[in-house]
C-alpha cells in the first residue's frame, strides 16, 4: 500500500475534521484512534475522501504506514494522555521524525518534552490549532512552534490546510520548542476576555434595560457588520437569537450560569505573572468564569448585598459599542504585551504582526480589529505597548470614553463589570505620568527600609520615618 505523508492519531472532535481537511487537500493521511471504532467511523464519515486515508488498528501499523521521515499530529488531551503517547510512540519512531503536539497543551510541558525528545533525535513540535471543529475541517488558524528544520518539513502541508485571510494563509512559525502553543494559550486567553466582555455587556442590557434575549441578539448583529466584527460578536447573535424548540423560550435564558474552563485562560493568567506582566482584563475573564461556579454563595449573597437601583441615565447602543471596543483593544493590547515579554524570556524570534495576521481568520478571536493591530505591531510601538501606536491610540481616544460612561453607570447601578473596568482601570494607569507607586515606595521603606529611589537626586534613600505606635 502506497505509505502515507502524515498521521492523525485520536479522531476525536479535531483530529477526524484534521485528517479529513488533509485529505481533502490532496495528503494521504495514517489515522489511528485509542477506540478503534472511531477508525471505521471516520472512513465512513470520509465518503470519496477515504482513498486518501489509511485506517490502522494497532500504533505498530500506524507508525509503519507512514513514508519516512515520519510526521504524526497526536490530537488528544494534553497532560497525562499525551506523555503517555510520547512513551508508546517514541520507541516506534526513529531519529528524523517530527511528532506534533496540536492539544491545547501547556507551554511548560512542550518545552521539556522538546527537550527529552531531542537527544533521541525526534523533533517536538507543540502547535496551536484554533477554530473548533469547523475550522478544524475548512480551514484553522495554526500557530506552530518547533525547531526551523521541523518547520520546513511541515509548511507545506500546514498551508495548504490553514484558513486563508484573502490569500494569506494562517498558519505562521511564531518561535522555537514552546512557542506555539504559548502563542495559542495567549489566544485562548484574549477570547476568555472577548467573551466576558460580551457577556457584561449582554448583562448590562438584560439587567440593567430589561432587554429580551432576542432583542440584544438583534444589537449583537447589528455589531457583525462594522469595527466590533467578529467571530465571537456573530456567534453571540446567533446564540442569542435561538429558540428552545420544546419550550419556546430562549434557550440561553434555560441554560445555568456556570462557565466551564479547561485551564487555557488561567495559564495565560499565570504565564503574565511569572514574566512581571498582568493580562488584567483576561485576569478578571478567568476569575468571573470561577465565581460563576458558586452558584449557592451568589444566591445567598443575592438576599444579603442590596443592590442599588438602577441608574437612570443608562449608556445608549452607540456607547455600550464603544465600551465593547475600546475593551477588546485593551484585552488584546494585553496579549500582546504577554508575548513580547515572554520572546523576550525564552529566546523566541517571534513576529508579533504575523501573529496579529494569522488570527485574522480561522480562530476563534478573528475579527476586523486584528487586522489593526497587524499594522501597527508592523510599525513602531513606542515602548513595545502596543496602545502608544499612534492609530490605536486615536482608536482609544474615540472608544474610551464610551468604556468610561458603560462602566460608570454599571458601578453607579451595581452591574459587574469586572473585565471592562478591568481594562479601563490598565488604560487609566498608563495614561498616569505620575502614579502613585511613591507612597508604596513610602511605604515599603517605612516598615522594611527597603529604599527608594527620589526625583530629585540620584542614587538609592532611605527615608526618616516616624515610627508607628502600634500600642
Ligand atoms: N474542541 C475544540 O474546539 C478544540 C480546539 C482546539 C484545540 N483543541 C484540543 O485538541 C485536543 C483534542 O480535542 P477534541 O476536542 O478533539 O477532543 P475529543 O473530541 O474529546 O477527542 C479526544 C481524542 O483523544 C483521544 N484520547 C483521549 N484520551 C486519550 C489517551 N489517554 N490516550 C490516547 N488517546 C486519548 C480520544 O480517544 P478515544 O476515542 O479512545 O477516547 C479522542 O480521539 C485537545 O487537546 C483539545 O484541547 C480542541
Ligand atoms: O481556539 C479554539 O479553537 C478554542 O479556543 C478551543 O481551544 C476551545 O474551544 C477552548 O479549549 C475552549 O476553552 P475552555 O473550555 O477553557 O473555555
Amino acid at each position: 500500500m502506497q505509505p502515507a505523508r502524515i498521521g492523525v492519531y485520536g479522531l476525536g472532535t479535531m483530529g477526524r475534521a484534521l485528517a479529513l481537511n488533509l485529505a481533502e487537500n490532496g495528503v494521504r493521511v495514517a489515522i489511528a484512534n485509542r477506540e478503534t471504532d472511531w477508525v471505521a467511523d471516520t472512513m465512513s464519515e470520509a465518503g470519496p475522501l477515504a482513498d486518501r486515508l489509511v485506517p490502522a488498528e494497532t500504533l505498530e501499523g500506524f507508525v509503519a504506514a507512514l513514508e519516512p521521515a515520519r510526521m504524526v499530529l497526536c490530537m488528544i488531551p494534553s497532560g497525562a494522555p499525551m506523555d503517555d503517547m510520547i512513551a508508546r510512540l517514541r520507541p516506534l519512531l526513529d531519529r528524523g521524525d517530527v511528532l506534533i503536539d496540536g492539544g491545547n497543551a501547556d507551554f511548560n510541558d512542550t518545552r521539556r518534552r522538546a527537550a527529552e525528545l531531542a537527544p533521541h533525535g525526534l523533533d517536538y513540535v507543540g502547535m496551536g490549532v484554533s477554530g473548533g471543529a469547523e475550522g478544524a475541517r475548512t480551514g484553522p488558524s495554526l500557530m506552530v512552534g518547533g525547531s526551523p528544520e521541523s518547520w520546513d518539513r511541515l509548511r507545506p502541508i500546514l498551508t495548504d490546510i490553514a484558513a486563508r485571510f484573502g490569500a494569506d494563509p494562517c498558519v505562521a512559525h511564531v518561535g522555537s520548542d514552546g512557542a506555539g502553543h504559548f502563542v495559542k494559550t495567549v489566544h485562548n486567553g484574549i477570547e476568555y476576555a472577548d467573551m466576558q466582555m460580551i457577556a457584561e455587556i449582554y448583562g448590562l442590557l438584560r439587567d440593567g434595560a430589561g432587554w429580551e434575549a432576542g432583542r440584544i441578539a438583534g444589537l449583537f448583529g447589528d455589531w457583525t457588520r462594522g469595527p466590533l466584527a467578529s467571530f465571537l460578536v456573530e456567534t453571540t447573535a446567533q446564540v442569542l437569537g435561538h429558540v428552545d424548540a420544546e419550550t419556546g423560550r430562549p434557550l440561553v435564558d434555560l441554560i445555568e450560569d456556570r462557565a466551564g474552563q479547561k485551564g487555557t485562560g488561567r495559564w495565560t493568567v499565570i504565564e503574565a505573572l511569572r514574566l512581571g506582566q498582568s493580562a488584567s482584563a483576561i485576569e478578571a475573564a478567568v476569575g468571573a468564569r470561577a465565581w460563576s461556579a458558586e452558584i449557592a454563595a451568589r444566591h445567598a449573597g443575592s438576599a444579603l448585598f442590596n443592590a442599588p437601583p438602577v441608574a437612570s441615565d443608562a449608556p445608549s447602543q452607540d456607547a455600550l459599542a464603544q465600551a465593547l471596543l475600546a475593551g477588546r483593544i485593551l484585552s488584546h493590547a494585553q496579549g500582546f504585551a504577554v508575548l513580547r515579554a515572554a520572546a523576550r524570556e525564552y529566546g523566541w524570534d517571534m513576529d508579533l504582526s504575523r501573529i496579529a495576521e494569522i488570527w485574522r481568520a480561522g480562530c476563534i478571536i478573528r475579527s476586523a480589529l486584528l487586522d489593526d493591530l497587524a499594522s501597527a505591531l508592523a510599525g513602531q510601538v513606542p515602548h513595545g505597548v502596543l496602545i502608544l501606536s499612534p492609530d490605536i491610540a486615536a482608536r482609544l481616544a474615540d472608544a474610551v470614553p464610551g468604556l468610561r460612561r458603560v462602566v460608570g453607570w454599571a458601578v453607579a447601578s451595581g452591574l459587574p463589570v469586572p473585565a471592562l473596568s478591568a481594562a479601563l482601570a490598565w488604560h487609566d494607569s498608563m495614561g498616569q505620568a505620575r502614579g502613585t507607586a511613591n507612597l508604596i515606595q513610602a511605604q515599603r521603606d517605612s516598615f522594611g527600609a527597603h529604599g527608594f529611589r527620589r526625583i530629585d537626586r540620584p542614587g538609592d534613600h532611605h527615608g526618616d520615618w516616624p515610627r508607628v505606635d502600634n500600642a
